[in-house]
């Protein structure tokens, strides 16, 4: 009974007999015995109350309307559900056919109407408890079946899990070490984690933290590390170690801690963030140093700066600024390239770094334009004495791409405290002198003053003013007589820009033309001098002043950036004078350049007609053997030479050989800035062709030359 009691306390009989008279007594005898008893009046009904009347037997009369008991048992068996109950039927037949087709049709025993109860009950009872065993027994089985389905399923399921996560530890791109907190042991570690921590991986199981010598590298890392994970919180701590090959390996560590059984384990993740970390020094640097020459940049510059100034004012020394432009930069970098102007720049830079003292500093703020800052001084001597260092180191011809280059500077120096307290007046004070220094003449510095920043300030309104001057119609051309020695004939003029400023009157070039090409517009006024000058030789000719060219100066940035070759076509065009009455003075800076670009647009030059002549021959550092490369017509001596060139001997044998030169060359040599007849005379004993002075005329307005031609080209006709 302990199987049935196990499966359900009071086992359940199905009786089916369509003839309920029948059923009253076996009903009160089998609920007498302990039995539920339900009751079906027929195979159907039996059947539908199969799944909710789950019996532990059935009792099945054979003969009845529908389907009979013999049917009913055959489909019951053929229900998977209902196939093992037990059927016993209850017949009055007694034939053995019937009999043999009862356990054919699956039943398990058989009971003749009118029954013998205590048989009847005996049969019952021995089948139930054979059916509720066995039905124990499968429910059990099937119970242990499922169980070590679900253990085998778990543990394939912990395998796989197992080899997942194994995987992701090894091919993990972070170090990854797992170690026991109390005693430091390490449990584990993938590849990565040892190849950073430079240890064998065969080792690890007798190995713990205090055995890593890099870890004690970093302080007391493995105490770092254990504080780390017993923090228990994902904190990212930063560690940097040299490498065998020299290189620095930047780690974040971060640490966790769990309990595995009895053990408290910690768990660090190592991560290499040497390429960020390098990304984030790149950036810095980039932030704070010029990319071309390396020297820091002007932020970079500031900071030392204001550092220098603090230190000072502490200290009660001085700083010097220093800025420096190159003289010939604009000119280099237009005729020879960016390349050659990067790798000028480059040496400069490095010559800079040369004659600096320990705590100085050198910066390139942009372009040609450097600084240093010089602090802990005494006076400005000092500063002064930086300035020549500098001056010097530069004087040597720069040897770039197998060229020689000259690239002196003009240095601008201001003082702290004295000429402003913050950087940026130093600053701005030593951009003051700088363009004093680099008005006195190449190669020098200066040293600001009050009275440069007076002129600097008048500088600065004269610059504003000239916006527009050209579209106002403020430039005048003036001209100056060019006169051949031999007949005194005038051969030609030059034509030399004014400014006609509203409230200051005449202004000379010298004082403007450097502003119109630092602000680029020398290119735009350029033209207008080329196409005004042509037509009023164009004009003069109408006029009869005939045989008289026109020289038109032509300065570095109009004859490599302004297009050059169209602007004079545009202006002969436009004025119909012909091209060989249209001399270009090229200055000898400009030339200097033996480019490729110098050569094709001369040839151009040449190519429409006009003429090219050398202008201040002798001011620049070149050569006199340079002339034979260029398609020249002429070259014009410099006035200082001709200056000098009664009292200085040295300047009258290079004027002599200038000029003997030419002559070899087949070049016209104009003399410029001829004052006396003593000069005159010597001119023409050194057999110079054209001379162009004072002691003939200086430069005019157009009217006054005009009548000076009239009346020239009158005697001329005279005589
Ligand atoms: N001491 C002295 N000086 C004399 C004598 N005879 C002439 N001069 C001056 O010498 C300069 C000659 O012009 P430059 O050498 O081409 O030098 C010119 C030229 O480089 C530049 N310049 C003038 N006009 C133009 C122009 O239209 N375009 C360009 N790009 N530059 C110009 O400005 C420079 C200065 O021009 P200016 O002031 O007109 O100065 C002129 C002229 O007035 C003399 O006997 N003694």
């Amino acid at each position: 009974m302990s199987a049935i009691a196990s499966i359900n306390t009071i086992p359940r009989v199905l009786i089916v007999d369509d003839n309920p008279n029948n059923l009253g007594l076996i009903v009160d005898h089998l609920e007498g015995h302990g039995y539920e008893v339900l009751v079906a009046l027929g195979g159907e009904e039996a059947l539908e109350r199969m799944p909710f009347a789950k019996p532990d037997l059935i009792l099945l009369d054979v003969m009845m309307p529908g389907i009979d008991g013999f049917e009913t048992c055959r489909r019951l068996k053929a229900d998977a559900e209902t196939r093992d109950i037990p059927v016993i039927f209850m017949t009055a037949l007694s034939d053995l056919d019937s009999k043999v087709s009862a356990f054919a049709a699956g039943g398990v025993d058989y009971v003749s109407k009118p029954f013998q109860r205590e048989e009847l009950l005996a049969r019952i009872a021995s089948h139930v408890v054979l059916y509720r065993s066995q039905r124990a027994l499968s429910m059990q089985e099937a119970r242990l079946r499922a169980e070590v389905a679900t253990r085998r399923a778990a543990e394939i399921a912990l395998r796989e899990s197992e080899v997942r996560y194994r995987r992701l530890f090894e091919t993990a791109a972070d170090g990854i070490m797992v170690f026991d907190l109390d005693s430091g042991r390490v449990v584990d570690a993938n590849l990565v984690c040892c190849q950073m921590l430079e240890i064998e991986r065969e080792g690890l199981g007798a190995m713990s933290l205090a055995d890593i010598p890099l870890l004690h590298e970093q302080n007391d890392g493995s105490e770092v590390l254990a504080t780390l994970c017993r923090d228990g919180q994902a904190r990212w701590e930063e560690w940097s170690w040299r490498r065998p090959d020299g290189s620095t390996l930047s780690v974040e560590v971060n640490g966790s801690s769990y309990l595995a059984g009895e053990s408290l384990l910690g768990q660090c993740i190592l991560r290499d963030v040497t390429p960020r970390k390098q990304a984030e020094a790149k950036i810095r640097y980039m932030a704070l140093h010029d990319t071309l020459t390396g020297l820091p940049n002007r932020t970079m510059m500031m900071d030392r700066l204001n550092h220098q100034i603090t230190e000072a004012r502490r200290d009660d020394r001085k700083v010097a600024l220093l800025l420096l432009d190159l003289d010939n930069f604009k000119t280099i970098n237009d005729s020879l390239g960016h390349f050659v102007g990067d790798a000028l720049l480059e040496e400069v830079a490095t010559r800079l770094r040369s004659v600096l003292r320990e705590n100085d500093v050198a910066a390139r703020l942009g372009g040609d334009e450097f600084v240093i800052s010089a602090g802990g001084l005494h006076g400005e001597e000092e500063a002064e004495h930086i300035a020549q260092r500098v001056l010097e180191a530069l004087k040597p011809a720069f040897l770039i791409e197998g060229r020689s280059l000259n690239a002196t500077s003009s240095i601008g120096i201001s003082m702290y405290p004295q000429d402003g307290k913050e950087a940026h007046m130093l600053l701005q004070a030593a951009d003051t002198a700088m363009y004093k220094a680099k008005k006195s003449g190449r190669c020098q510095y200066r040293l600001f003053s009050q009275d440069l920043s007076i002129e600097a300030d008048r500088w600065h309104s004269l610059s504003n003013d000239l916006h527009g001057a050209c579209d106002r119609g403020e430039f005048v051309l003036y001209y100056q007589p060019q006169v051949a020695i031999g007949t005194s004939k005038v051969v030609g003029t030059e034509a030399l820009l004014r400014w006609n400023h509203p409230k200051l009157g005449i202004v000379e070039p010298s004082l403007f033309i450097p502003l119109l090409e630092e602000n680029g517009r020398m290119i735009e006024v350029g033209r207008w001098v080329l196409t005004e000058a042509c037509h009023q030789n164009a004009e003069w000719q109408a006029r009869g002043i005939t045989g008289v060219r026109v020289a038109v100066n032509i300065s570095a940035q109009q004859f490599y950036r302004g297009d050059i070759v169209s602007s004079v076509r545009t202006a002969l065009e436009d004025t119909g004078l012909e091209a060989r009455w249209l001399e270009l003075e090229l200055t000898e800076s400009l030339t200097l350049e033996d480019s490729e670009a110098t050569h094709r647009i001369m040839g151009e030059l040449k190519a429409l007609g006009v003429k090219l002549s050398l202008d201040d021959f002798g001011t620049g550092w070149s050569s006199l053997g340079y002339l034979r490369h260029f398609p020249l017509d002429g070259i014009k001596i410099d006035r200082s030479f001709v200056r000098d060139m009664l009292e200085d001997q040295n300047t009258a044998a290079i004027v002599q050989s200038v000029l003997d030169l030419a002559r070899q060359l087949n070049l016209e040599c104009i003399a410029e800035g001829v004052e006396t007849e003593e000069q005159l005379a010597h001119l023409r004993d050194s057999h110079c062709q054209v001379m162009q002075g004072y002691l003939c005329r200086a430069a005019m307005p157009p009217e006054e030359a005009a009548a000076f031609l009239n009346e020239y080209f009158a005697q001329n006709q005279a005589a």
